[in-house]
Formats: structure tokens, sequence, C-alpha cells
């Protein structure tokens, strides 16, 4: 008997595109590069991609090398025998009359990636999806419909270009689900370098299989964003709901069927009763891709380390950081144009190393700052000045980010100074002030921000009196003084601070207001 709750779950299996960035294409000598020229289209073509008769594939190697390293990251059993086979349509873009894919042998199988609560940021405990198989085959080329002339044009740069098809078991249960494994593989794919992983070129094409309990499953296609991939499962998955309760699904949800997206609604594209046949059969001309075990090993030394493996490393002792600032470090979301993950990484870990060598004592605590000045302070200004990484890792190298946290270290700047100094810095950097070298005690002196060593106490008394007196708030004081706002003594320290532009330490200034206020 299925309970009510799993008669309406939902149920989610995956088949992806992947775009592999070799340097050739799949079967030719020709360029790889199918956006590289939309200007000028039919570019990159050789006579076997344009399937000119007497043309015969020539396999690259590469494409299975790229091939090898993704199936061996997914954990999959490598095929030692694979093969070729033609899938039959006709269709315009596709001038051989057949695809060249892995229909009976794909390259690899029984694959999976694990997605973590943690790390992928899910409510469920670990969640295992499986992967079915990986194949190689060939793209098509694009066709182009001029509205203007009427007529449609033919593009061949894509066509040959080689393509990992991947595809999962329904393992997938929730759209969180879905579009975390999504983001776990194109890390994956940009991590190993074997596509530029960009589901908005199509260089990743995803169709989503939807089910509700035993029904059939419907296939969505056309998703070019991960939006429209999790509004399309949403849509879908309320309209099978809603023909179930009708009482509807007898009819409407019979066959398994083909359905689009037009960024409102999913609509019905083919029914699986029109289902083409492909007469697949072994490609003659192309022999068995023959592989030696010995490759597999070799491919599991060269690739790097999981990136759910380094987000742990950075995690733990010494580096101890955060989750966030652990994900920003290792994953490549390809999503800033100020800089990288790695460029990021890379400046971290030198500053961070930097830092262990010149100051040992009290490591333990003191090792965040490094983090927080980099990946807070430092990135930040970076995204408001529009200013890339690359081009300060010159002139302000991690040795003189490490003079500058040593200066905060040792008290010289408070925090609040050290902000606007870091600020400076990077806002003239590119000007002639700098060329040279960054004088870091000059630029405190030029800014005012040095924490006096011998406090004028009489002074400093003064100040925050002044303060008392111009809140004028005696409801707020008298609860500071009772202990029932304890944290609003900070807010005092705060206003003291921005008179002083951090010149005096806050600790200072606490000591001073208790006096005045005769909190112990
Ligand atoms: N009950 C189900 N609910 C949701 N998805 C399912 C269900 N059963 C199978 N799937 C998914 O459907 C997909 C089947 O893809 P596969 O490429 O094998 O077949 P196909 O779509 O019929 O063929 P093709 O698109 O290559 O012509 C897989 O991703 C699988 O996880
Ligand atoms: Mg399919
Ligand atoms: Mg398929």
């Amino acid at each position: 008997m299925t309970s009510i709750a799993n008669e309406y779950q939902l149920k989610c299996g995956l088949e992806i595109h992947t775009q592999l960035n070799t340097e050739k294409k799949l079967f030719s000598l020709a360029k790889n590069d199918p956006f590289g020229s939309i200007s000028s289209p039919n570019h990159h073509v050789s006579y076997f991609d344009a399937a000119l008769p007497g043309t015969r594939p020539i396999l690259n190697y590469e494409c299975v090398l790229k091939a090898l390293k993704l199936a061996i990251s997914l954990n999959c059993d490598v095929n030692l025998n694979s093969h070729f086979d033609r899938k039959h349509y006709f269709y315009g873009d596709q001038p051989q009359g057949y695809q060249l894919t892995q229909h009976y042998s794909p390259i690899a199988s029984n694959g999976y990636l694990n997605l973590h609560s943690d790390i992928d940021n899910l409510d469920t405990p670990t969640k295992k999806i499986n992967i079915i198989q990986l194949q190689l085959e060939q793209d098509t080329g694009m066709s182009h419909y001029d509205n203007y002339e009427k007529k449609t044009m033919i593009d061949l740069n894509r066509s040959n270009v080689p393509l990992i098809e991947l595809v999962t078991e329904p393992n997938f249960d929730s759209v969180p689900q879905v579009i975390a494994f999504l983001k776990k593989y194109q890390n994956l794919v940009r991590r190993i370098n074997v596509s530029t992983g960009n589901l908005e070129t199509g260089a990743i094409r995803v169709d989503v299989n939807v089910s509700v309990g035993d029904y059939p499953r419907v296939e969505l296609k056309n998703l070019s964003n991960t939006s429209s991939i999790s509004n399309a499962i949403k849509y879908e998955y309320d309209r099978q709901i809603n023909i179930i309760k009708q009482g509807k699904a007898a009819e409407l949800l019979r066959y398994e069927e083909t359905r689009g997206w037009n960024g409102y609604e999913t609509i019905k594209l083919r029914s699986k009763e029109t289902t083409i046949d492909y007469r697949y059969m072994p490609d003659p001309e192309l022999g068995c891709i023959r592989l030696d075990y010995s490759i597999i090993k070799d491919i599991k030394k060269s690739l790097p380390i999981s990136t759910d493996d380094e987000i742990r490393i950075f995690l733990n002792e010494p580096y101890n950081l955060s989750l966030k600032n652990a994900k920003l470090l290792c994953i490549q979301n390809g999503k800033n144009e100020y800089y990288t993950n790695g460029e990021v990484k890379k400046y971290y870990l030198d500053s961070f190393n930097l830092f262990r060598e010149v100051i040992p004592p009290s490591f333990e605590r003191d090792c965040k700052i490094i983090a927080n000045w980099v990946i807070n302070e430092l990135l930040g200004d970076l995204n408001k000045l529009e200013l890339p990484l690359k081009n300060i890792q010159e002139l302000f190298p991690p040795t003189k980010f490490i003079e500058f946290i040593k200066l905060l270290q040792n008290g010289k700047v408070s925090n609040t100074g050290g902000k606007r100094l870091l600020f400076y810095i990077l806002e003239n950097i590119q000007t002639k002030q700098f060329k040279g070298n960054i004088d870091l005690q000059y630029l405190i002196q030029k800014l005012n921000i040095e924490i006096k060593s011998s406090v004028d106490g009489e002074e400093l008394l003064k100040q925050c009196q002044s303060i008392i007196d111009n809140i004028n708030n005696p409801k707020l004081i008298e609860n500071i003084k009772s202990g029932k706002k304890k944290n609003s003594l900070n807010y005092l320290v705060g206003i003291a601070m921005r008179q002083t532009r951090g010149r005096v330490k806050p600790t200072e200034y606490q000591r001073i207001f208790k006096n005045i206020l005769m909190i112990k």
C-alpha cells in the first residue's frame, strides 16, 4: 500500500550533455570552438563535420582522456572496451543523418556523486545520486531561423564538437537536490578542466525527467539556466499533482512525454507514443576504444583532490575557516568578474603561510585574521573599486599584506583605521604614487590613523562626557548603568571611535565610559 506521502512524492532524474573543452573536435582536426566565431558561421568545419561523402571519422584521444577524467571523478566503472554506434535521425543540422554516440557500450557506468547537507546546503542527510552511465558523442550543428528572410540557416561550427552524455538514476526527490547536484557537477568539470561548465552558452545542457509517485515520467527540455530548471520542475510537479487529484491521470499521465519550458509553463513537444526508432547500429568505421587498466591509475594520480575534501581541510586546523569562506576558496562558480576562486585561494594561502612564519606565538587565536582581511575586507574593496585581484597581486603582494596585518596585530592601527588604510591603498594602487613601493608608515601618518600610544586622559574624559550629554537620553544611560542594556555601552564606544577615527583603542573608551557611569 502506498502512503499518501509516497503517492505525491516527486521523483527526478537528469540527463546532462556537457561540451568538452578539447582543442580539436571529436572525430576531425577542426578547431573545437562552437561559440568563438558566432559572426563567422561554418568557420571551423572539416569535410567530415559537413559529412562530405568519402570522409571518415578519426577519434581524437584528447576527448577520451577528458571523458575518463570525468568518469573517474564521478566514481564510475571505466569500460576498457567501449565503442561507437550510429543513432539515426534526419535533421538539417545533422548532415550525416546519424549521430555517433555510445549506445550499446558506453565508456563508463555505475558512478555516483554524494551531496552533503553542510557543503551542498541541503536539509537532508548525505544524499547519494547514482550515475547510470556516461558516454561520448557528437554535438550537432545549429539551426538559425531568419525571421526577416524567412529561411533557416545552418551553422556547422558546433557539428562534431565532443559531448559527454551523463544519465543519473531518478534519485532526486526535491528541487534543491537537483540544483545542488548541478552546481556540484558544474564545479567539478571546471575543476578538472574538461569543460567551461557554462549553462548559459549551452556548454552544459540539462534535461530533467519528472514524475510523481508511480506515474510515467515527463521529460523537460530547453532549460537554459538553474532558475528555469527549478521553476520548470516546480511547475511540472504541480501540473502532474493537479491531474492526479482531478482523477485524470489514466488519461493524461498515461504515456511518457517530452515537454518544453517557455518561461511560464511546460508545453507538450511530443509523446512517447510517437517515439522515433533510431535504428541504432555499431559504427563500422570506428574501432573499439581499448584501454589498458594502468591508464585509470595514472589518471587518478593526476586528478586534484575533490572539492569536498579540500573544503574539509579548510574547515579544520590550522585554517579553521567558516563554511562560507572555505566554499568561497574552493568552488569555481565563475560569477565574480574581479577574481577567481583560485586566485583568492593562492593569495590567502600565501598570506597565511607567511603569517605563520612571522607570528608563531598565540597563533591559534590570531590566524582567523588572515581570512577575515582577505575575504571580507580585501575582496569587498575589490568589488567596490571594480578592481581585479590580479592587478594588485604584484603591487600589494602577500608579503606587503602581512606587513599591513602586523600593524593591526601590534595595535598600531585599529580595525577602523586598517579598513581605511586598505581601501586607500587599493584605491590608489595603480597611480604613480605607489609605483615602486607602498610605504605603510608614511600612509599611516598621512591618513592620521595611528593609535595614540600616550593618550591624553583628560581630553578623552571630556570627549566621553560630552557624548553622554549630547545623546540626551537619560533612559538609555540609566539602562546601561543598571546593566539592563550592556550592549549599549558599545554604542557609546562606537560614537567615540568614529569621532577619533579609530585612533584610540575601544578598550580605552570602554574603561573611561565605565568610570564616568560608575559601572563595574
Ligand atoms: N520514474 C521516473 N521519474 C523520473 N525520472 C525518471 C523515471 N524513470 C527514469 N527516469 C529518468 O529518465 C532518464 C532516462 O534517460 P535516458 O537517456 O536513459 O532515456 P531517454 O530519455 O528515453 O532517451 P534519450 O533522451 O536519450 O532518447 C534518466 O535520467 C532517469 O533517471
Ligand atoms: Mg532523454
Ligand atoms: Mg539519453
